[in-house]
């Protein structure tokens, strides 16, 4: 049988989850929760409380994946490793996958077939990822942008992290622009990025307030873009978010519902 490009990419052991039943892959949106408003969680002391709430978590998601979107920076790489431990899932990181395919970089791609070009292999990539259950899925910041793309998010659970526009241009800058092919014209200017991601965040805002999950990154207090939150810390607060809004609405019923009109804005697709 010829290999998909998530098999040809990953080590056969991250391939032990068998792909979702047909019927739960295929229906566009069938699955989505209501649109809802950002939820504020108090902050999280990692301290014991990781594999309590891991424990509860997995047992309401039931399988389903966890698909971290958001802008730039905001960590969905980086706390998707800690969530998917956490949870004993897999861990992809939909760029990691796309390089590892094409045997490219990210900014090879863009420079190479333009970010239409990206947008196609990613959201092949996406497609392919999403047939797998319990996964924790780190796309790239604009997979939002694409409605295709939502029909694969919508199979398991959505989170946006959110971040300030100057966090976000911290991070960035301390990984060094370059590394991602949108900002490649902003410099290395810490006030230009941040106005570059304000910019965008506004064009995406929309699009990331579909996801079934808004989780705010925390800032130290009267210091903004200076991190106020480990990252364990952030895993667990993700976890407790995810339990939450489960519990709210009885995921168990409600991932597999139909949606209610308006529940997904999609602009530019
Ligand atoms: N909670 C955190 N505290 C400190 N640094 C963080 C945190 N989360 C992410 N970072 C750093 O921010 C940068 C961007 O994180 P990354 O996971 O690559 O984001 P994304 O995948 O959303 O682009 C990385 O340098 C990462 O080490
Ligand atoms: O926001 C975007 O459009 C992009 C975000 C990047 O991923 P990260 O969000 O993981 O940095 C990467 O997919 C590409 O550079 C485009």
């Amino acid at each position: 049988m010829a290999m998909s490009v998530v098999q040809a990419a990953v080590a056969p052991a991250r391939l032990t989850v068998p792909p979702r039943a047909r019927t739960r892959a295929l229906p566009a949106r069938t699955r989505a929760l209501p649109a809802r408003r950002a939820r504020v969680v108090p902050r999280a002391s990692a301290d014991g409380a990781a594999e309590e709430v891991a424990k509860e978590v997995k047992e309401a998601l039931d399988g389903s994946s966890l698909f971290l979107v958001g802008m730039m920076g905001t960590g969905k790489s980086s706390v998707g490793k800690k969530l998917a431990a956490s949870l004993g899932y897999s861990f992809f990181d939909t760029d990691e996958v796309i390089e590892q395919v094409t045997k490219t970089t990210i900014p090879e791609i863009f420079a190479e077939s333009g970010e239409d070009g990206f947008r196609e292999i990613e959201t092949q990539v996406l497609a392919e990822i999403a047939a797998y259950k319990k996964c924790v899925v780190a796309t790239g910041g604009g997979v939002v942008k694409k409605k295709a793309n939502w029909m694969h998010l919508r199979n398991g659970v959505v989170l946006c992290l959110t971040g300030t526009p100057t966090l976000l241009a911290a991070r960035i800058t301390r990984d060094g622009a370059e590394t991602r092919p949108l900002f490649k014209d902003v410099g290395d200017d810490v006030d230009a990025i941040a106005a570059k991601v304000e910019e965008m965040m506004k064009e995406r805002a929309p699009m990331y307030a579909n996801a079934d999950v808004q989780v705010r990154l925390a800032e130290a207090d009267g210091a903004p873009g200076v991190e106020g939150e480990t990252l364990d810390e952030l895993n667990v607060r993700i976890m407790r978010c995810v339990r939450k809004r489960i519990e709210d609405d009885d995921t168990k019923d409600r991932l597999r519902s139909e949606p209610k009109p308006g529940d997904i804005t999609i602009t530019g697709a």
